[in-house]
Formats: structure tokens, C-alpha cells, sequence
């Protein structure tokens, strides 16, 4: 049988979806109980364990007690527990930001006086904790790590666990830390040289951090990683990984009825027929906004926003590999009036695809008015008619092969890449009181944080894509545009791309630093947003080639952890 759909159009042929259009996930069992040992068990580590260790004070000046609460945090946060705990770990980390940095130094071990290699590593953790969390910290200590000639002392070769713990530190860089960004590169460049000689079990740990640092790593996939890791480290706390994985399994079966609910609607849109010429993924969409939230109280706002992208990923296929200009043209007006009436003039090849928006949107409508006001889906409505006004001059483009240049590019990107309209829609089901019309109109109007983010999704999503759809008529990459403006070669193009890409990760740390411009659980999905790309296009485009997802995916959402 094939594995690829072939067209008649000018068209890509895309592999076949790998899950039955969610399928699979449908004929699992879903009445399996929760077993009531897990439920009491759960309860009792929930609350009587972590909550009061987290609780508890470590007194003033006690550099070991704060270091130890401040890697049960991580610990904790890495795990994907934390979200129980938000407000008690907020609390201990404003404690111990407010014990200012003096505590917690570098010390100089070059006298071969290496009694403790532990300073690197809870310096470089503080600094980490502290600047995720928003609060102020400076990154100055970092120089005591050069000698008086400039260079990284020669002792810390020899201190793997710090070494990582300052690798993942440098990643939450702002603009203008160069102590950080010349940390970052000898901390990569010296875990790459130490890698053989690291145990097993650590040397996995830190191949996995120089792929998907922590701070960019999507939450659940750093919590799936990390039970691992934590278990084979023979200091781990035995209850706390306990807890995580009745936890991860728990969130796990929520999801997986998640899937199965949205599959249904899936399967009426009867895409294999309708939209032969598409990519079928839903289980990778469904993937992106777990991505984006996890946390049980979002529920009704994953579920309408895997429909939202679902529905996207027909249109971007619909656009870009099928319809003609004048075809998405007369979509383009029909949604501009987002009336049911539009239907008449459209032509077949158009009508299935209005028809599925104006339900999704109408629906979305209906379950917003069960609990409070709709306003949120008249945003929602104005980003799709904007993303349709892009696509529309993205085929210009492609007709007159334009090449922009990276900057002209990147204002570009900003409609086409998608992520404004997915900011705005993830904020929908999250309820008014959550997501206020302020919110909207911030997520709306081009803020910094969505302007870089879409900028990450649009670049990294070109250096893995651009060979692949130079094959077939597609727009100027951001490849090409620097290869053409510049006159450099392709593999020169790429790397200024990279360093692209991390420059602008630091316009996120900084608009996550306190105050931010919205409460952090809405900025906090701008960020994942920006951490969905660094994995689903970590190695390839995991989205189109979805093999390269499949295992991670399995490995979240269909093997349960193995207690
Ligand atoms: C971010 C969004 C909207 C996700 C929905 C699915 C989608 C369109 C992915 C990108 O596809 P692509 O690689 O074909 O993107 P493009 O056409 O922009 O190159």
C-alpha cells in the first residue's frame, strides 16, 4: 500500500497520517477506573509530602537548606508536577530571591583545593530558577568563572553536573549578557568533549539537554524525559518520582479521552476524501496544544484549540499546495464576512473548507455562552481573516518569486507563520476571567513576545523545510532570502539563521520577566507556543515527516509510564 497521497494540482505528496486519524487513540478502553490505591496514595504525596516541604522555611542564611529546597523545586518542575504547586513555589523562590545572591558563590578551585563542586552547579541553578520565574538576577557572578586572562578556568572541565546545570542556565539569556552567551558556547563545546566519559545514565541526561535545553523544552516532554533520568539518578527522592508518575499517567488518561473526543469530530471532516491533497495529523495537532497547556483545568480550551489548528493545517495545505489565486481569493472574501450565506458563491473545491469553519467557529461560540461571554471568538474570527489575507499575498509572491530580504522576511513571517492566530485562539477556551478583552487586545495587536515567537517558528521551520518545499512552487524561505541578500552560501545562511533563532529567544526571556505584560498563565502560552517548535522541528520537519514524532508522541500520550 502507499504511503503517500499523489494529486493531479501542482501539489505536494505528503505522508499518510501514522495513527488512523486518531483511531487509535478510539479504540482504546476508556471506563478503566482509576485505581483507588493510586487515588489515595496520589492524595497523600499531593498534599502531605511535597506541599509541606515546600512550605516549610529554610531559615535565613543556611546556604544547604536553601540550596536543597531550590533542587526540589527543580526537581518538582522538571518532574511536570509543579503545576500543583504553583503559588507555594512562587512564594520560596521570591524567599530566596529576597536572600539576595551573596549565599551562593563560584568559588576558585584552581588551587586543586576541589573539595566541593557543588558551587557551579547551585549558582548557575539559583540564577535558572529565579530568572524562569520572572524575578530580577543579575548574571555577573558568572564572571568569576574566567581566569585573569579572559578564559574559562581549566577546573571546570571536571565538573559535569555543573557544567549542565550552567548550560541550561545560559539558555535563559537576556540581550546583553555576554558573560552568558560565552558560557553558554564553552559549557556546549566542553559537555560535547567530556561526553564519553560521562556514566550512562548522566551522559543521556546531558545529549538530551544539548538537543532541548530545559527553558525551551515543551513541559510535558521535559516531564516524560526527566521521570527517566530522575530514576536512574540513585539520589532521587523514591516518593517524589512516585508522585510523577501516578501523576504523568493520570494527565495521561485525561488526554488520551481528550483524543478520542476530538477524533470524533475529525473523522465527520472526512479529510482522506475531502482534502486529499492535506496533511492529516491530527494527533500532531492535538500534540501541539498539549504542548502549549496540559493542566487538566484547560480541557475545554485544548480541545477547541486542536480543533482551531486542526482546521488551519487544512487551510495552510488548501493554500499553499491546491487552490488557485482566484480560489483563495473567493475564500478569503467569504470568511471576511463569515456569513453562511458565502457558501452559494464559493467553488466546490472551497466549500468543504468554509463549511467546517463557520461550524468550528459557531461551535466554539455555542460553548463559550454556556459559562460567560463570547467576545473571545470575534478576536479569534479577525486573526482568520488576516492569516487568509497572508496566504493570499503569499501566493503573489510565489507568482512573482519575490525574495525578500530577512528583515522585510520577518515582518512577513509574522502573519504567515500562524502563531498570532494561535496565541489569540489558545487564549479562547481559557475562559473570560482568565483571558480578558485586555488580553485579547494585547495578543491581537503585534505584542513583542508573539512577534518572536512567530519569528522562531517561521526560521526553524525553514531551515528544516526549505530543500523539501523548494521542490515544489512554495515562497521564499528565510534561507533563501539571506543567501540572496547577502551572496552567501547556503550552509552560511543556515548558521546566521541558528544564531537568529537564539537572539531572538531572548526577546522571550525578557518579556518574561516580571512585571509582564499579561499574567504569566497567558504569557506562558506564547512561550510553549515558541517550545512547540523546538521540538517538533528539533530534527526535520516532525509536522510533514511525522515519523520523526511518532515515538516522542507514543511516548506521552500512548505508553503510560511504567510504575
Ligand atoms: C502553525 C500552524 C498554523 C500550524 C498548523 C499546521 C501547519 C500549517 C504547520 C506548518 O506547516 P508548513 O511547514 O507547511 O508551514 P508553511 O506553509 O508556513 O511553510
Amino acid at each position: 500500500m502507499s504511503t503517500h497521497v499523489v494529486l493531479d494540482r501542482d501539489s505536494a505528496s505528503f505522508p499518510l497520517t501514522l495513527w488512523g486519524g486518531g483511531d487509535d487513540f478510539l479504540e482504546q478502553d476508556d471506563q478503566e477506573e482509576r485505581p483507588l490505591v493510586w487515588e489515595n496514595e496520589y492524595d497523600f504525596l499531593k498534599e502531605e509530602v511535597f506541599r509541606k516541604m515546600l512550605v516549610a522555611d529554610v531559615g535565613d542564611s543556611e546556604a544547604a537548606a536553601v540550596a536543597d529546597k531550590l533542587r526540589l523545586i527543580d526537581a518538582i518542575q522538571r518532574l511536570g508536577v509543579g503545576y500543583h504547586y504553583e503559588t507555594e513555589i512562587e512564594e520560596a523562590l521570591e524567599k530566596v530571591h529576597a536572600l539576595g545572591g551573596d549565599l551562593f558563590v563560584i568559588n576558585d578551585h584552581s588551587d586543586g583545593n576541589c573539595t566541593t563542586t557543588d558551587d557551579l552547579y547551585n549558582v548557575s541553578l539559583r540564577f535558572r530558577l529565579l530568572r524562569q520565574q520572572g524575578l530580577h538576577v543579575s548574571s555577573d557572578g558568572f564572571r568569576n568563572l574566567k581566569d585573569s586572562e579572559g578564559k574559562f578556568k581549566e577546573w571546570l572541565a571536571s565538573d559535569g553536573q555543573g557544567l549542565l546545570s550552567l548550560y541550561e542556565a545560559a539558555h535563559v539569556a537576556v540581550h546583553g549578557e555576554d558573560i552568558l552567551d560565552e558560557a553558554l558556547s564553552f559549557a556546549t563545546k566542553t559537555l560535547k568533549t567530556i561526553l564519553p566519559q560521562l556514566g550512562p545514565s548522566f551522559q543521556k541526561q546531558v545529549k538530551f539537554a544539548l538537543g532541548l535545553p530545559s527553558w525551551k523544552c515543551v513541559p510535558r516532554s521535559l516531564a516524560r524525559n526527566y521521570i527517566d533520568f530522575y530514576s536512574e539518578d540513585a539520589s532521587h527522592d523514591y516518593k517524589l518520582l512516585r508522585f510523577a508518575k501516578l501523576d504523568f499517567n493520570m494527565l495521561q488518561k485525561l488526554h488520551q479521552q481528550e483524543l478520542r473526543r476530538i477524533s470524533e469530530w475529525w473523522k465527520s471532516l472526512k479529510v482522506t476524501t475531502n482534502f486529499p491533497h492535506a496533511r492529516d495529523r491530527l494527533v500532531e495537532c492535538y500534540y501541539w496544544i498539549y504542548a502549549v497547556y496540559f493542566e487538566p483545568k484547560y480541557e475545554l480550551a485544548r480541545i477547541m484549540c486542536t480543533k482551531i489548528i486542526s482546521m488551519l493545517s487544512l487551510l495552510d495545505d488548501t493554500c499553499d499546495n491546491f487552490a488557485t489565486y482566484q480560489e483563495v481569493k473567493m475564500l478569503t472574501k467569504a470568511i471576511e464576512s463569515f456569513h453562511e450565506s458565502a457558501l452559494e458563491e464559493l467553488p466546490e473545491t472551497m466549500k468543504n473548507l468554509y463549511r467546517i469553519i463557520i461550524d468550528l467557529y459557531d461551535e466554539i461560540e455555542v460553548e463559550l455562552a454556556k459559562t460567560g461571554p463570547t467576545f473571545a471568538v470575534n478576536y479569534a474570527k479577525e486573526e482568520l481573516k488576516k492569516i487568509c489575507r497572508a496566504h493570499l499575498a503569499e501566493i503573489q509572491w510565489r507568482t512573482v518569486d519575490h525574495v525578500p530580504t530577512l528583515e522585510e522576511y520577518k515582518i512577513d513571517a509574522y502573519a504567515t507563520s500562524g502563531f498570532p492566530i494561535l496565541c489569540t485562539s489558545a487564549f479562547v477556551g481559557m475562559g473570560a476571567e482568565i483571558a480578558s478583552r485586555e488580553a485579547f487586545e494585547w495578543v491581537t495587536n503585534e505584542p513583542k513576545m508573539v512577534r518572536a515567537a512567530s519569528v522562531i517558528s517561521r526560521i526553524q521551520n525553514d531551515i528544516v523545510s526549505h530543500k523539501w518545499e523548494r521542490e515544489r512552487s512554495h515562497a521564499a524561505s528565510a534561507i533563501e532570502c539571506y543567501m540572496n541578500e547577502h551572496g552567501v552560501s547556503e550552509v552560511e545562511a543556515v548558521k546566521f539563521c541558528w544564531e537568529e533563532i537564539s537572539r531572538t529567544w531572548k526577546d522571550i526571556a525578557e518579556e518574561c520577566q516580571k512585571p509582564t505584560p499579561l499574567p504569566v498563565t497567558l504569557t506562558e502560552r506564547v512561550l510553549n507556543f515558541a517550545r512547540s517548535i523546538s521540538v517538533i522541528y528539533e530534527n526535520g520537519d516532525g509536522y510533514t515527516h511525522s515519523h520523526l514524532l511518532k515515538e516522542h508522541i507514543d511516548s506521552l500520550l500512548a505508553d503510560p509510564v511504567p510504575l
